[in-house]
């Protein structure tokens, strides 16, 4: 059976250039990328900084011998290679699934290019199958989860393997909304970066500007 993820994250290595500062997204698909990326690194002398978007993405990039600079060290990205958790035709999209949304956002909005790559289950009409994370401080947690049951958004505080409270890298808790469709992805988003005590949520709108879907064996480019 074709890797789908290992097919777009090999593919999406080819995008990057000497010299570029990269950033190198998280999961289990932007892990493909960022092997591959290593291994032009090492078999063809490619020179790239590369910045990643979470402490697991450092983990494995350190392990494989990419340079790495936090987004504060570069003037700014030339291109991010991240995986999603849903796009829909006009390359909105859900990010978070993973956990690191907030970093991966700060890093996609300092980028100048934004790709995309992705399996064809990630692929939408309508946004909103997949629980839309919300990152949020501690201290409070308890009454956005209560605000969000009162709207009907059907929250749920991600837990880890133990059942304990899941901490992302910046140490703050994920509500997840199951919202199941979402019809104005805009306010939605207005609504949530405005709630005090929220710090990001995982709507990326406007932001990628290709998506590498796998589709039917083959790499498809979608451009906005
Ligand atoms: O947003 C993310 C992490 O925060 C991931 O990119 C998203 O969850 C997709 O992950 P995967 O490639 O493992 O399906």
């Amino acid at each position: 059976m074709v890797n789908e993820k290992k097919m777009v994250g090999e593919r999406a290595a080819e995008f990057v250039s000497d010299g570029m500062v990269v950033g190198l997204g998280t999961g289990s698909t932007a892990y493909y990328f960022v092997m591959a990326l290593a291994k032009r690194i090492s078999e063809e002398g490619l020179k790239i900084s590369g910045v990643p978007t979470s402490l697991e993405t450092a983990r494995l990039a350190e392990k494989n011998g990419i340079k790495m600079y936090s987004v504060d060290e570069v003037d700014g990205v030339d291109l991010t290679i991240d995986g999603a958790d849903e796009f829909d035709p006009q390359l909105n999209g859900i990010k978070g699934g993973g956990g690191a949304l907030l970093i991966e956002k700060i890093i996609a909005s300092n980028s100048k290019e934004v790709i995309w790559i992705a399996d064809h289950s990630k692929e939408v009409s309508q946004l909103g199958s997949f629980p839309l994370p919300v990152e949020v401080i501690r201290e409070g947690s308890k009454h956005l989860l209560a605000y969000f049951t009162d709207k009907g958004y059907q929250p749920t505080l991600r837990v880890n393997d133990e059942g304990e409270p899941y901490l992302t890298d910046n140490e703050h808790y994920i509500i997840d909304l199951h919202l199941e469709g979402i019809t104005d992805a805009q306010a939605l988003s207005e609504e949530l970066i405005h709630l005090v005590g929220v710090v990001e949520h995982g709507l990326f709108l406007d932001i990628a500007d290709k998506v590498i879907l796998a589709k039917d064996g083959n790499c498809q480019i979608i451009e906005k």
